[in-house]
């Protein structure tokens, strides 16, 4: 690939924010905004004006005849509510906006969108269509998912694009990226990650059998990622959660997981059936480690809850037994607990650190 600029797709249903995160991140890298929405018009390529959608009908070969010399250059940001016309080959990075039904709702009510076109839009959203149009189309690992809801989440966004670009400089596209390798057999631990540090490092996993050494939660941790980072040979990333009970001086602590699979919820409860203090601390502990004989770093996350008898689903861990203001970690909806949980807050001070060292 000759061109020395990477080319970024901003993708989403109409309203997620595209054209304002666009304009972000062209005035910040200098990178050109390429307003699709505006070469249609200008340069024509069309088959008329769809009066019920209010909308140009596109001519995509025109489309695409229309940019191929700009694209091919390098250093675009493509701002299109579709992404699956454009070659693969042009494309180093598909951005898809998210963002909730009633956000959508509002932004796309306040700019009068026909009945049909609004509902069209909400339902297009509901059924993930372009990000599963984005995954159909590219490579699994150029394609991220980035929610839009509000100005914060905006600022986070174009921060990491800009540490992906910031990483690519001196690199030709199409060669890989950094790679972080988080050493886990969970998925669902794995899917949070990634979509954290993505795309400014690529996450790999692997699951490793490592034993685990009896200590604080530090040296747990610490000695895990060390150990880790000398079978892999390379930068790993570990993660360890631990559950202490503020009556127990902080066991389980790190051996939480024996002793829910050993006790169960109600055993658990049990343990602390002697004592009027039933509250809890849920500890996230990341370790990241650049390689063999570099001491690793920890991003710790603590949430403060009690321990009350299982309420909610059961399907994750000891989530029904940790209660936080009034509800317990399994009867809140995922985004709830995204953004208080221990996890939540570990993970945020990675990304910070990630960020910081990707653009200094
Ligand atoms: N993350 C966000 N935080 C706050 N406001 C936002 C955010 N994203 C978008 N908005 C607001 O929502 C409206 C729509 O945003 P924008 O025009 O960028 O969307 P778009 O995806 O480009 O839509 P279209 O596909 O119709 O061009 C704007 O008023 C914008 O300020
Ligand atoms: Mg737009």
């Amino acid at each position: 690939m000759s061109r020395k600029l990477p080319n970024i797709i901003i993708t989403g249903t109409p309203g997620v924010g595209k054209t304002t995160h666009c304009e972000m991140l062209a005035e910040r890298t200098g990178l050109k905004h390429l307003s699709v929405n505006d070469v249609v018009k200008e340069r024509e390529c069309h088959e008329g004006w769809d009066e019920e959608y209010q909308s140009w009908i596109v001519d995509e070969d025109k489309l695409l005849d229309a940019i191929e010399e700009e694209v091919k250059e390098g250093g675009c940001i493509i701002d299109w509510h579709a992404c699956d016309l454009f070659p693969k080959s042009w494309i180093d990075l598909v951005v898809v906006l998210r963002a909730d039904t009633e956000t959508l709702y509002d932004r796309l009510s306040a700019r009068k969108y026909p009945e049909v076109k609004l509902q069209e839009n909400l339902d297009s959203e509901i059924m993930d269509v372009l990000i599963q149009e984005a995954r159909e189309s590219y490579d699994e690992e150029i394609v991220v998912e980035l929610q839009s809801k509000d100005t914060d989440e905006m600022e986070s966004n174009v921060e990491r694009i800009e540490a992906w670009l910031k990483q690519k400089n001196g690199h030709h596209c199409g060669k890989t990226r950094h790679l972080v390798n988080f050493i886990t057999g969970n998925a669902n631990k794995l899917s949070e990650v990634k979509a954290i540090l993505e795309p400014a490092i690529q996450v790999d996993s692997q699951a490793l059998d490592l034993v685990e050494i009896q200590g604080s939660l530090d040296d747990v941790t610490l000695d895990k990622c060390r150990r880790a980072a000398d079978l892999v040979q390379g930068p790993v990333l570990v993660e360890d959660t631990c559950l202490c009970f503020n009556s127990l001086k902080g066991l389980p602590g790190p051996y939480i997981k024996w002793f829910l699979s050993s006790l169960g919820h109600e055993g658990l409860n049990n343990l602390l059936a002697a004592y009027d203090d039933k509250s809890a601390q849920a500890v996230c502990t990341f370790a990241y480690s650049a390689g063999p004989g570099h001491e690793p770093i920890l991003f710790q996350g603590i949430t403060d809850g009690r321990i009350v008898p299982a309420r909610g689903p059961g399907n994750f861990g000891w989530d029904p037994i940790f209660e936080y203001e009034g509800k317990t970690y399994a009867e809140m909806e995922k985004s709830e607990k995204n953004k208080i949980s221990h996890r939540a807050k570990a993970l945020a001070k990675l990304q910070a650190w990630f960020a910081k060292e990707m653009t200094s």
